[in-house]
């Protein structure tokens, strides 16, 4: 089963695997052609309805395919109206082999001449809102005729995602869909699902698609968020880069809480991050601390809480065992959102915590938190997969190609230089992650995260020269989608 969302996503990845559109429109409307001959003997005359989308695309396309047979072809609306290049060649290449053609132009021109089966290439799932004119009008006319209706994707009129039908819409008897299943016509009682060539590294593989897609229909639509990591103490720079990089990929503040004795280092490395210093006196009054500290961690929760903020815990926070215990301590009574990295991962398995993580582990970590010991992620990904499912996690595993997983799907993501082994790419992705989980779920957060930090690697294009703060300037063109592959 698949949401119109994550097709839009898929068929981006696919042209971005060599694949266009233009060539799976040439599968779709091939395979309705199939199904056509399938429902028809060679005597019987067929009318072909086609929109001025996609979906009226894949109609012409089969109307190609069907040459020898009796085809009526109608298009609804005048050529130049076509919406799409890939469609108005199909209808130029209808032209140029003599096909015959006819254009509707006022529904009440509309008329078939029995035919024996009725093709609704009308709309597909480019629809939004009720059927407009003159589709609604041509959906009672086809309705009215009495025909069996072969639908193409979905019967025009219906929600492919949701199955609704607010206002007019066709009444199918057969439904060529394609690639798989949309939720929408589950329950129809005559579906055939078209395999048109979309590799299935379209899916399995984050690509640009995916960063196309991100935003629209996650949980928290729209927002940007305020990033709070809390790290440092015997490291400075990774919850800088962390905090930094997440402000790159969008979000509008980005705290640092870090021990007082790193206040000043942190705070002088960029005048975009809000320093806060906890343990000023010390945990017994005496001098400042060097550590996150337990007697910390009530305040550094409230703040978190109270704000709604995405927390990265881990950066640079080392393992001073009153730091992994406030690391845990945190865990456990953090009820929000967080990315989980570093330090603070191996402790992840020894709390209860009602918090939603993303755990970014590389190899050692992975090992620690009770992964597989090894370089190569992906031919471990089941292992990864059930590993985040006994944690009720998103794991995001870092290898030479990383495995995303939240425990049934697995992702896995190739995007990224040799350069990146450089150190603080790490804390670069959980910056991006932070700021993507305020607009989006955790598991397509975590993927499309993945892919934003190689991307931004790969526009740099430095080669081993890459250094992690450099990434700041490329993320927001990574996110953007620009220089698609
Ligand atoms: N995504 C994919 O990978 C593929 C999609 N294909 C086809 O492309 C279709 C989607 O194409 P499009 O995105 O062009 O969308 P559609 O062809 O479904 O609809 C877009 C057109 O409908 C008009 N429209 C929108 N809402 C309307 C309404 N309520 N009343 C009347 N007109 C309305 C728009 O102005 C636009 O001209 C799929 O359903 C499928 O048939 C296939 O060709 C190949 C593979
Ligand atoms: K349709």
């Amino acid at each position: 089963m698949i949401t119109s969302r994550r097709m839009a996503a898929v068929d981006r990845n696919a042209a971005a695997l060599g694949v266009p559109l233009r060539v799976l429109m040439e599968s779709s409307g091939n395979a309705v052609a199939r199904r056509i001959r399938e429902l028809t003997t060679p005597d019987d005359s067929v009318a072909l309805v086609c929109g001025r989308g996609n979906n009226g695309g894949d109609g012409l396309v089969a109307a190609r395919f069907l040459e020898d047979r009796d085809v009526a072809v109608h298009l609804l609306g005048r050529p130049e109206s076509i919406a799409t290049d890939i469609a108005r060649a199909n209808w130029d290449a209808l032209a140029a082999a003599g096909i015959p053609t006819e254009t509707v132009t006022d529904s009440r021109a509309f008329a078939l001449d029995d035919p024996d089966l009725i093709v609704d290439a009308m709309l597909g799932t480019g629809i939004t809102g009720d059927l407009r004119e003159p589709e609604a009008s041509v959906a009672h006319a086809i309705d009215d005729d009495g025909a069996p209706v072969l639908a193409v994707d979905v019967p025009s009129g219906v929600d492919a995602d949701s199955g609704g039908a607010p206002g007019a819409a066709v009444e199918a008897d057969h439904v060529v869909t394609f690639h798989d299943l949309k939720p929408g016509i589950a329950d129809h009682t005559d579906v055939t699902v078209a395999d048109i060539g979309i590799p299935a590294a379209a899916e399995e593989r984050v690509g640009p698609g995916d960063v196309a897609v991100l935003g629209a229909g996650g949980d928290r639509k729209g927002e940007s968020g305020r990033t709070f990591v809390i790290g440092g103490g015997p490291y400075t720079g990774a919850p800088a880069l962390a905090a930094g990089a997440s402000l790159s990929a969008g979000a509008d503040l980005a705290f640092v809480a870090c021990p007082e004795s790193v206040f000043d280092p942190i705070a002088g490395y960029s005048e975009d991050l809000i320093v806060q210093p906890y343990g000023a006196d010390g945990a017994d009054g005496g001098g400042e601390t060097d550590h996150l500290a337990p007697e910390d961690v009530p305040e550094l929760v409230g703040t978190a809480e109270d704000h709604d903020d995405i927390v990265i815990l881990g950066p640079g926070l080392g393992r001073h065992p009153e730091t992994e215990a406030a690391a845990a301590a945190f865990l456990a009574e953090f009820s929000g959102t967080a990315v989980v990295d570093a330090d603070a991962l191996a402790l992840v398995p020894e709390v209860d915590t009602e918090a939603t993580l993303v755990l970014t582990p590389n190899r050692s970590e992975l090992a620690e938190l009770g992964g597989p010991d090894v370089g190569d992620l992906v031919s471990h990904a089941d292992e990864i997969r059930d590993l985040a499912a006994d944690l009720g996690h998103v794991v995001l595993a870092k290898g030479k190609v990383d495995v995303i997983t939240d425990g049934e799907t697995v992702r896995r993501c190739r995007a990224g230089t040799p350069g990146m082994t450089v150190g603080g790419t790490g804390d670069t992705l959980a910056g991006i992650v932070a700021a993507l989980l305020a607009r989006a779920p955790p598991f397509e957060a975590a993927c499309v995260g993945s892919y934003v930090n190689g991307r931004a690697a790969e526009l740099l294009d430095r080669g081993d020269g890459l250094r992690a703060t450099e990434l700041q300037e490329t993320i927001p063109v990574a996110l953007e989608g620009g220089d698609d592959e």
